[in-house]
């Protein structure tokens, strides 16, 4: 298992503007103080201004400055048509790719003054990510795909085992630790990717149209699986363009062409709509006028 193995876990983004202006001092990580008034909760993601322009030729703006608070703990699903700029949002949150405006406050953290190295071990430390395709290692074990996501943690090899061990007996798997991805269906390769995601003791679960390559009852204990993570207290994010998966969230946010709108407003015909007064205390701003 290499720190190069450890990288492959993640897709790289391209095409993005990582590195862009918002990159500057790594030392500069202040952590906020908050001085506005109580807030019912505390904030594991505040975007403040965010936004993000593809540099082209021609220059995309997709997403457009945003402000968007969610909190520890609240279960948050993103819905928007094709192109609306769900992969840019998630490539942000997930600090796969930086800002060209804005700031981004992640656990406290603003995520905007780091150099690409300490963004890298933020996310490491924070964030587990899921996505449709599940991006396991095909050659390497159910409990290798696991344990290598610990290299980057510098978690020694025994200690890696171990914990990917109990992560996949968490999702039901302990059956299963050493098949190969091929070996398992899509269910369990994407437990075992959950697993992953659990591994290092994220804050904050990213899943990107996490039943997408499922049927719809193993989507469906997917998203029980998910469930039961968010009752045991993660802050869950869910990308999707799929009503009943974004349905299944304490909160709903549309995107559409690179605007953020609270409820899910995915079919506009008002057939759909999620009542605003679903969400728990998390508040999104309608953004601001550029
Ligand atoms: N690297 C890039 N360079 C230029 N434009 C881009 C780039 N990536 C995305 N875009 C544009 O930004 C807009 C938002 O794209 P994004 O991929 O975020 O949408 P999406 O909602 O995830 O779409 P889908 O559901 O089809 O994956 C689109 O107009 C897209 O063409």
């Amino acid at each position: 298992m290499t720190e190069d193995d450890a990288t492959m876990i993640l897709p790289t983004v391209s095409g993005g503007a990582a590195n862009g202006p918002a990159a500057a001092d790594d030392t500069a990580v202040f952590a906020r103080v908050d001085t506005g008034p109580a807030e019912s909760g505390r904030a594991l993601i505040e975007l403040d201004g965010v936004g993000m322009t593809y540099p082209g030729p021609p220059p995309v703006e997709a997403l457009k400055p945003v402000e968007l608070r969610i909190e520890d703990g609240e279960y948050v699903a993103i819905v928007g048509p094709s192109g609306s700029g769900k992969s840019t949002l998630l490539n942000l949150l997930g600090l796969l790719d930086a800002p060209t405006a804005g700031t981004y406050w992640l656990d406290g953290h603003d995520t905007s003054k780091m150099k690409e190295a300490h963004r890298t071990q933020l996310r490491a430390d924070k964030i587990g990510f899921i996505f449709q395709a599940f991006h396991l290692m095909a050659h390497r074990t159910a409990t290798e795909n696991v344990a290598m996501s610990l290299v980057y943690q510098g978690v020694p090899k025994r200690k890696r085992r171990q914990i990917a061990r109990e992560k996949l007996e968490l999702v039901g798997l302990s059956h299963r630790l050493d098949a190969l991805p091929t070996t398992l269906s899509g269910g369990e390769r994407q437990r075992v990717a959950i697993a992953r995601a659990l591994a290092a003791g994220p804050s904050l679960l990213l899943c990107d149209e996490p039943t997408g390559n499922l049927d719809s009852r193993t989507a469906d204990s997917i998203m029980a699986t998910l469930d039961e993570l968010h009752a045991e207290g993660l802050t869950i994010l869910i990308i999707t363009h799929d009503h009943e998966v974004a349905e299944r969230a304490q909160r709903a946010v549309t995107i559409r062409d690179g605007q953020l709108r609270e409820g899910n407003h995915l079919h506009d015909d008002g057939h759909h709509t999620v009542p605003t007064d679903r969400a728990s205390a998390g508040t999104l701003v309608m953004p601001k006028a550029p």
